[in-house]
């Protein structure tokens, strides 16, 4: 996990973004010039999912290969959130509006630069949340089975998020409706793969 705060981006808050419209793409769809695009702008995604579906991983690979900021929104929870997650105990709603409400403050902050913003964003109105942000948001979903997720997991070492919890993450996980613009990304391949496929398909995504 990175320290987002390191980042470094000089993009004033809220550049740029009046202009523009929703764009309603759907899932894996290709979008052509879109209203209110700006030529040469780079995109605003978010890549959420599930603990342990490569977020970080492939998020932080991401962001250098598109030249833009980085952030992690794990580093931003509330301590009482990781206290919480770390004594196996899933977070509320209410636990994550104050966490949700900071994130989508980093995006308007970046929506001149573009950015890439790894958040779990597991539930619909959670990214109606960042959506506030920028309607030019655009989704990563690291989708993969629950078993194969619990393996890597179990691979994992010293992260605070317990493995235990990958059931209720599944659980709370409401995938892109057809009218949240992103894209699915499967994750059974290596890193590098996913990789690939997530910067493939931001390639779809509005400016
Ligand atoms: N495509 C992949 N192939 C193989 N291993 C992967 C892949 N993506 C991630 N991993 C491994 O899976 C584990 C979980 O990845 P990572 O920590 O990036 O997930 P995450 O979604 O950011 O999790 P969290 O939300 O809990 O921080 C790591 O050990 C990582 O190295
Ligand atoms: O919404 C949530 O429940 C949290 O964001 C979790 O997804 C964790 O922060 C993350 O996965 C931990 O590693």
């Amino acid at each position: 996990m990175r320290d987002p705060r390191a980042e470094g981006s000089g993009a004033e808050p809220g550049t740029g973004d009046q202009a523009e419209s929703g764009t309603g793409t759907g899932t894996e769809a290709a979008t052509g010039a879109e209203p209110g695009a700006v030529a040469g702008r780079k995109p605003l995604v978010v890549v959420m999912g599930v603990s342990g579906s490569g977020k970080s991983t492939v998020g932080a690979r991401l962001a250098p290969r598109l030249g833009v900021p980085f952030a992690d929104a794990d580093s931003y929870h509330p301590r009482a959130n990781i206290e919480k997650m770390s004594a196996g105990i899933p977070l509320t709603d209410e636990d994550r509006a104050p966490w949700l409400a900071s994130m989508a403050d980093w995006l308007s902050q970046h929506t001149g630069s573009g950015a890439v913003l790894v958040c779990s964003a597991l539930k619909r109105r959670y990214r109606d949340r960042l959506r506030q942000a920028s309607s030019r948001l655009f989704f990563l979903h690291l989708d993969g089975s629950y078993e194969l997720i619990a393996g890597r997991l179990a691979g994992r070492e010293g992260h605070f998020m317990p493995a235990g919890l990958l059931r209720s993450q599944f659980e709370a996980l409401e995938p892109l409706a057809a009218d949240e613009p992103g894209a699915v990304v499967p994750i059974d391949g290596t890193v590098e793969r996913t990789t690939a496929r997530a910067l493939a398909l931001t390639g779809t995504a509005p400016r």
